[in-house]
């Protein structure tokens, strides 16, 4: 049986580039992105993608795991699904990236970048990604799994892209589903994946942050259960966990602080969490001619992080706006 990881650790591929058995069949498409379809129809087309971020090793594990029961049948497929194992090469190496942070790149920005493996890869996610929604007439979906650098006051939570459009009630039932403490709006267009395929392949599309980001081997994808049982659903078209824990919380980002300098100074200990708390008027970040501080009473500070490449994001200031502005 084939295992999707072990296979992209060891930079190996298949024996054989596709099979079939009586429910589905699947597709080898190159490294890191497999195609299963089942044979009897679907409704839905779904890319599930994980390790853009090589070091964030629980999504793959978990993904990794789902693909393992598809194949075994053990899970039955009602959706056409592509894989992404995002970034290979970070995987192998343990790091978020090799030369350029991969999800700034989307969207075409990789042409703004200096050419390395992850322009390369970013244009060829972006070419699968393209070609596995060419044509198709299911509902799209594209969930990007992550976990954070940090520790978080609130544990998982989803990052929806900027877009006009009203975002997908399936989506966000899933995502209510699957037990996430929060859930983040962008404001402005990023280069990240999920705003790929939301702008340009118009899927409902979501960045999802499950934990800490740990080394391969060191998950306890028990912790996982509940996203791992909402994505299960999904793509088996069963019904959805009931939610037991406490509604979800909604925030907007307010700010994104960019790093413009290499003089850029972060006023936060190295051990703030992601969504700590911060009041008004506490200076958080200076640069030449560019001093921040909190403006709304209280923000919340999200991926705070100095050490980003000149040009992008060194964290964002969240405010939290009713849960109405989704539901
Ligand atoms: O922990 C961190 O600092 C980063 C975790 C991470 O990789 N987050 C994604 C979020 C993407 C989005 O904004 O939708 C990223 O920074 O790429
Ligand atoms: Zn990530």
């Amino acid at each position: 049986m084939i295992d999707l990881l072990a296979l992209t650790l060891a930079g190996e591929e298949p024996a054989s580039p596709c099979g079939e058995n009586a429910k589905l069949r699947w597709q080898w498409l190159g490294e890191g992105l497999f195609e299963i379809c089942p044979l009897h129809g679907y409704q839905r087309a779904v890319v599930i993608s994980a390790g853009i971020h090589g070091n964030e090793t629980a999504p793959i594990e978990l993904l990794n795991q789902c693909v393992g029961e598809i194949l075994a049948g053990t899970r039955p497929l009602a959706v056409r699904l592509l894989v992404v194992l995002g970034n290979p090469p970070a995987m192998r190496a343990g790091k978020r990236y090799l030369t350029s942070d991969m999800n700034r790149m989307f969207g075409g920005r990789y042409a703004q970048f200096e050419p390395s493996g992850e322009t390369a890869r970013a244009q060829q996610l972006e070419q699968a990604i393209s070609a596995f929604f060419a044509g198709e007439s299911a509902a799209r979906f594209h969930f990007d799994l992550h976990t954070a650098i940090r520790e978080s006051c609130l544990p998982r939570f989803g990052l929806l892209p900027f877009q006009q459009c009203p975002y997908s009630a399936e989506m966000l039932a899933l995502l209510d589903a699957a037990a996430l403490d929060a859930v983040v709006i962008h404001q402005a267009p990023g280069g990240t994946f999920s705003h790929f395929s939301s702008e340009q392949m118009q899927a409902a599309s979501c960045t999802l942050e499950l934990g800490k980001a740990r080394p391969f081997g060191s998950n306890d994808l028990q912790q996982f259960a509940d996203i791992h049982q909402a994505l299960r659903a999904f793509i088996s078209a069963a019904p959805l966990p009931p939610r037991t824990q406490r509604p979800m919380r909604v925030f907007r980002v307010a700010q994104s602080l960019i790093k413009r300098s290499e003089a850029f100074k972060l006023y936060l200990s190295n051990d703030t969490a992601n969504f700590t708390e911060l009041v008004q008027g506490t200076l958080l970040c200076e640069q030449p001619g560019e001093v921040y501080r909190v403006q709304h009473d209280t923000e919340w500070i999200l991926f705070p992080n100095p050490a980003v490449a000149l040009g992008l994001r060194a964290g964002m200031m969240l405010i939290e706006v009713p849960r109405n502005t989704l539901f």
